[in-house]
């Protein structure tokens, strides 16, 4: 505890970010599939702890439906339990940091710096498509609430891109094309240069 070692075993964490309805959910099933990470989506585990029956999941639920970020306290704790509980030592943690807070908490707390972020980069129009046919019986799937969400993303989430590309972390994707096409952009990210065929 707490040694040197310790810090050695740092997992490799990749933030996994785009606007509501992007594919980032898809895609990093597909990663998962092809790369051997641990896919912890914080949208997810939120939604677990609201069914699990736990003391915040009123509070979780009431923020989802307006489309509000949780406080990191208690999304933070939900990752490094995830993590911990995995058994892996590499991660794509999707829909998270979401905000400023949420980065700087992340960064405090656990001390991992990501590998990089990728973004899924999609117009606004597609992802309010894809999100009205999702079909997940998610209560903040309705016009109105994908709006806010919508509002969240463009004043929270993206200066947390803006931040991570500052520091030539992010690999941008466009998420705008079939499953297919954007998980080839994918992949080109994934792999590394040297397995690449030359063509
Ligand atoms: N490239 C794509 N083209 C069309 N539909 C997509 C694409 N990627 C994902 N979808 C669909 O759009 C919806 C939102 O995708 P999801 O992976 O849940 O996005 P996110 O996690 O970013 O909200 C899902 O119903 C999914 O099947
Ligand atoms: N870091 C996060 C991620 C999600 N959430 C909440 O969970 C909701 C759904 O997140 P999600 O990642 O599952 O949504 P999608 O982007 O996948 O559509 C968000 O709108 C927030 O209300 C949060 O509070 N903090
Ligand atoms: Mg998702």
């Amino acid at each position: 505890m707490g040694t040197v070692s310790d810090a050695e075993k740092k997992p490799a964490v990749i933030f996994v970010l785009g606007g509501p309805g992007s594919g980032k959910g898809t895609q990093c099933a597909n990663i998962v599939e092809h790369f051997g990470y641990t896919h912890l989506s914080a949208g997810d585990l939120l939604r677990a702890e609201i069914k699990s029956g736990s003391e915040n999941g009123t509070m979780i639920q009431n923020m989802i439906k307006e489309g509000k970020i949780v406080p990191s306290e208690v999304t933070i704790k939900l990752l490094q339990k995830a993590m911990q509980e995995s058994g892996n030592d590499k991660f794509l943690i999707d829909g998270f940091p979401r905000n400023e807070e949420n980065r700087a908490a992340f960064e405090a707390v656990t001390k991992i710096e990501p590998a990089f972020v990728l973004f899924f980069n999609c117009p606004e129009e597609e992802m309010e498509r894809r999100i009205l046919s999702r079909n997940q019986g998610r209560e903040d799937d309705n016009i109105e609430t994908i709006r806010k969400r919508f509002n969240v993303f463009l004043e929270s989430s993206l200066p947390v891109v803006e931040y991570y590309d500052s520091k030539g972390k992010v690999r941008k994707i466009d998420a705008a094309k079939s499953v297919e096409e954007v998980f080839e952009a994918v992949k080109a990210i994934f792999t590394p240069k040297e397995e690449k065929v030359a063509v």
